[in-house]
């Protein structure tokens, strides 16, 4: 009966206990004995764990009993990293309330503000949650205060836990049955679920879990994938759970489940996607629909040459898995031949190079990420550029557009200024600076691309730590961009083009030919490192030759020392890329983050 389903998230900053509370609910519910409550059952990729941090959407589905009433909780898990803001998203728009977890050691910060407010766009019933209390230093009336201020949150009604310990957890059950309002579904209706997560698993295929808007989905019955059209009969259907799921014949209105279609891959289901049924099918879909869009770029080139074909089969692999992947060949003059790989964000990045390397025993030389442009061509022709050296020639271009995003930053009052001097380097716009008690919590629109470089070290490193910063896409915005080359020994290095504003191109030029200076060793030869816009020479740095002199020490006479030397020199080529004469190292395809 819906009047006692209970959908629900949980919303937390990163290390605020999130994790640690869902298993304590599972647990608490009797979803779990104490022997399998091994660490962390909601974590269960290998990287998650290691990484502490929560990639996909696990979402779980408890019983609970209270005053002789039967309840079904389900536990929405949300992705806590901005990488996965689309899937934040999609998991809010499938429950009825959130729990709002704030760490009564350290307060509000960025992530629990931009979740926050993805949260009151789907209406959400908030909970004020203030967590890890029997920590001595726990201050949670200060917490609670925040909350309020910062969000503008009545906290009148909250609950305080460790969930750790488990103290308050049952409280907070009960709070949950009594303020998460149940759903609402027409029970009777055509059938309408959203796909909020999908996988891919070895024994079943592609799975879709779906939250029931209205009516029901049925074992055997045919469906629709309204978005990508794909029609498909459900061969089982399963209510999730970390480790033992429970097969049932009907998924009805208001509840989650795991729907199996046997398909092959994740084309059919993208989350975000409304499944309906195929012969009376609902009449819209559930809104706001838009495929996971990869906004960061960079090129992966195997070290081996000859690894280009294993590279393709494991990037096949890892997208069986996560269709958010997107990849095609390219060639560089510099690297030779390789893929453009788009991903979600910086950490989705790092994931898959990892996985790439150890899954797959790849060596990898991966270029500096940029973000995707989007070209309006004289012609009136608009095309997308995922590749700063695909850049039309100026006289081609009418105009070039850049993705933005809205960045939240909560800073101690003392580092104000320089976090805005650093927004303002960074082309940030201001929208809001507002106090919260001893910190600043600021609102700026800038420029992707400025992130994706290193703006979250720097911003770190500019207040000792203890900024905290979260963001998410708004679009694309013209600016007044201009390619930027770089000249290794008079030759331009495809793959360290950049795409930089106009008014800062010198000052950046000069700054990445100098960080390159400091990467590329010296050669038998005098080595010009220019940096250039259309036929402009910018910049200019010399990496001096070493001329013969490597040997030089040896005064001629002791051959075995002078050999040594020369085969020192030789191994350490191979890890370099010969690019004409010169050899680069692989960091130097990074300097550009060093800018
Ligand atoms: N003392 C104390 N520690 C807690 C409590 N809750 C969580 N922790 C600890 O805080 C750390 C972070 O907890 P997690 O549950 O991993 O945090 P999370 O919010 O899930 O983190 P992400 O998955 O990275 O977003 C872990 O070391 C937990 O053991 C609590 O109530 N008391």
């Amino acid at each position: 009966m819906q009047k006692n389903i209970r959908n629900f998230s949980i919303i937390a900053h990163i290390d605020h206990g999130k994790s640690t509370l869902a298993d304590r609910i599972i647990q608490e519910c009797g979803g779990i004995s104490d022997r399998e409550m091994t660490s962390q059952v909601m974590d269960n990729m290998d990287i998650e764990k290691e990484r502490g941090i929560t990639i996909k959407a696990q979402s779980v589905r408890l019983d609970y009993s209270l005053n002789g009433e039967k309840y079904v909780l389900n536990l929405i898990d949300t992705p806590g990293h901005v990488d996965f803001s689309y899937e934040v998203s999609r998991s809010l728009a499938s429950s009825e309330g959130a729990l709002l977890i704030v760490d009564s050691t350290q307060g509000v910060e960025a992530q629990t503000i931009a979740n926050v407010y993805i949260a009151m766009d789907n209406d959400l019933e908030l909970l004020p949650v203030v967590n890890k209390i029997d920590l001595p230093s726990a201050d949670p009336m200060r917490v609670l205060g925040e909350v309020e201020e910062a969000i503008g949150l009545d906290c009148t009604e909250h609950n305080l836990i460790s969930a750790k310990t488990g103290l308050g957890v049952k409280d907070l059950i009960e709070s949950i049955i009594k303020r998460v309002p149940a759903p609402i579904g027409d029970e009777t209706a055509a059938t309408k679920a959203l796909i909020y997560d999908s996988w891919f698993d070895n024994y079943l295929g592609a799975l879709a879990l779906v939250r029931v808007y209205d009516g029901s989905i049925k074992k055997g019955q045919t469906l629709r994938m309204m978005n990508t059209k794909v029609e498909h009969q459900v061969l089982s259907l399963m209510y999730p759970h970390p480790i033992k799921r429970a097969d049932t014949m009907e998924i009805k209105t208001g509840e989650i489940g795991i729907v199996v279609l046997g398909l092959k891959t994740l084309d059919g289901i993208a989350v975000g996607d409304t499944m309906t049924d195929a012969k009376n099918p609902t009449k819209e879909p559930i809104d706001g629909f838009e495929p996971a869009k990869p906004f960061v770029f960079a090129g992966l080139y195997p070290i081996e040459t000859d690894k280009f074909e294993d590279l393709r089969e494991a990037l096949n692999k890892l997208k069986l898995n996560d269709s958010s992947i997107s990849f095609e060949p390219e060639s560089s003059m510099a690297l030779g031949s390789g893929f453009r790989t788009g991903f979600l964000g910086m950490l989705h990045m790092e994931v898959i190079k990892e996985r790439l390397e150890r899954e797959f025993d790849l060596d990898l030389i991966a270029t500096a990420p940029t973000v995707v442009y989007e070209v309006l061509k004289k012609d009136g022709e608009k095309i997308v550029i995922q590749n700063p050296s695909e850049l039309p020639e100026p006289n081609y271009i009418e105009s070039i557009f850049e993705p933005y995003v809205k960045a939240t930053i909560l800073v101690p009052d003392e580092f104000l200024g320089n976090v805005i001097k650093l927004l303002n380097d960074k082309r940030g716009v201001q929208l809001k600076m507002d106090y919260i008690g001893a910190r600043v919590l600021l609102e700026y629109n800038i420029p992707m691309n400025e992130i994706v470089m290193d703006f979250y070290d720097k911003l770190k490193s500019t207040t000792k730590g203890y900024a905290s910063f979260d963001y998410e896409p708004i679009g694309f915005k013209e600016g007044n961009l201009k390619k930027l080359d770089v000249r290794v020994a008079g030759d331009i290095v495809d793959a360290l083009s950049i795409i930089v504003p106009e008014d800062k191109s010198v000052s950046r030029g000069r700054e990445f030919v100098k960080a390159l200076k400091e990467l590329i060793p010296r050669q038998l030869f005098e080595v010009a490192i220019q940096a250039s816009i259309g036929n402009t020479i910018i910049a200019r740095e010399t990496v001096k030759s070493m001329g013969k002199n490597v040997t030089a020490k040896c005064y001629g006479g002791d051959i075995t020392r002078k050999r040594k030397l020369l085969e020192k020199q030789k191994a350490g080529k191979k890890r370099m890329k010969a690019i004409g004469k010169v050899n680069v190292p692989q960091e130097a395809f990074m300097a550009v983050l060093k800018i």
